[in-house]
């Protein structure tokens, strides 16, 4: 497969490369992408840095139409923000994107003792560490993303040994892994994209989990159409409009006194998912927000 690789390099001021990066990296997002590649900003001025980051695009009839849309947010970005933005076309097949993606994944600590190990990195384990090995191929789910990182940390901190677990959206099925690793008794997830899921049981497989009974489940299926029984323990980080058409729908999914922690939501629609939850009989005990990007749990009424 063809790809074109697609790098936005920003320029603006030191104290505001962070937030840039976000708002440059949640461009690709917005566009589908399940994962980027970030080179930190380096100085060009006394206060000026220039940063890139870089998303691949199929080459496929939908191309022009997504590089246009590329365009025309990153102009809206640097219309709206002090952050210049330049775009970069370079044409790649699929060895060069391979192997784009690979050197800047890295093994990564999350929360208090989970590691995240790409397959083609070495880790020696210390003592207590949780390895989920992993290779997300095209699904989301790295941990390289807050909104994942997040949900992993609320995973570690709330999941309680030998109960249910299910990811709505589980992508490369990262949560599951690192669930199931954690005590969790049984382990369900489900996504709407083929690939994710294909890719979300090979990982599994690898981490000595395998899918098929009662115990541990893999679905392809909208949201949790075809989910039926309910689990001490829910995640989804989707996108929040997404969660909003989940809320009505995953009461049925979460045991009285159950919990659902949701990612995937920016800053600005935080309020709206938050109503909606309330509204739905969920009350939100914890919010954590990184970057841009903001992770809630909420407890289901009993
Ligand atoms: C942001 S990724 C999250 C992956 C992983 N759970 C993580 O936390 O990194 C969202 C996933 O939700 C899936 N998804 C989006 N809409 C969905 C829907 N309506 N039903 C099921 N899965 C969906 C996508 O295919 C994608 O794999």
């Amino acid at each position: 497969m063809q790809w074109l690789e697609a790098g936005i390099v920003f320029e603006t001021e030191d104290l505001f490369a962070q937030t840039a990066a976000e708002l440059v990296c949640n461009i690709f997002y917005d566009l589908g992408l399940s994962g980027v590649v970030t080179e930190d900003p380096v100085p060009v001025s006394d206060h000026g840095v220039r940063g890139r980051v870089i998303g691949y695009l199929p080459v496929d009839e939908a191309l022009e139409q997504t590089r246009a849309d590329l365009e025309q947010m990153a102009s809206g970005l640097s219309a709206r923000h002090p952050v210049r933005c330049t775009l970069e076309f370079t044409p790649c097949d699929d060895q060069d994107w391979a192997n784009a993606w690979k050197d800047h994944f890295f093994v990564q600590k999350i929360g208090r003792n989970i590691v995240v190990r790409p397959t083609w990195r070495d880790h020696v384990p210390e003592p207590g560490e949780v390895v989920i090995d992993l290779d997300p191929g095209m699904a989301f789910g790295t941990g390289t993303h807050p909104t994942t990182a997040m949900c992993l940390e609320m995973v570690e901190k709330h999941l309680a040994p030998g109960t249910a677990f299910l990811d709505v959206g589980t992508g490369s099925g990262i949560l599951m892994i690192a669930a199931q690793k954690l005590g969790a008794k049984t382990v369900w997830g489900v996504d709407n994209d083929g690939v994710a899921v294909k890719i979300a049981a090979e990982n599994l497989e690898r981490n000595g989990i395998f899918a098929g009974g009662n115990a541990c489940r893999i679905m392809r299926a909208d949201l949790v159409t075809g989910v039926d029984r309910a689990f001490d323990l829910v995640t989804a980080n989707i996108l929040s409009e997404v969660i909003v058409a989940l809320a009505d729908d995953v009461g049925r999914v979460v045991v009285p006194g159950g919990l659902l922690v949701c990612s995937g939501i920016i800053e600005p629609k935080q309020a709206m998912v938050e109503a909606k939850l309330t509204a739905c009989g969920f009350d939100i005990i914890e919010r954590k927000t990184t970057d841009l990007w903001v992770c809630l749990v909420a407890r289901r009424t009993p």
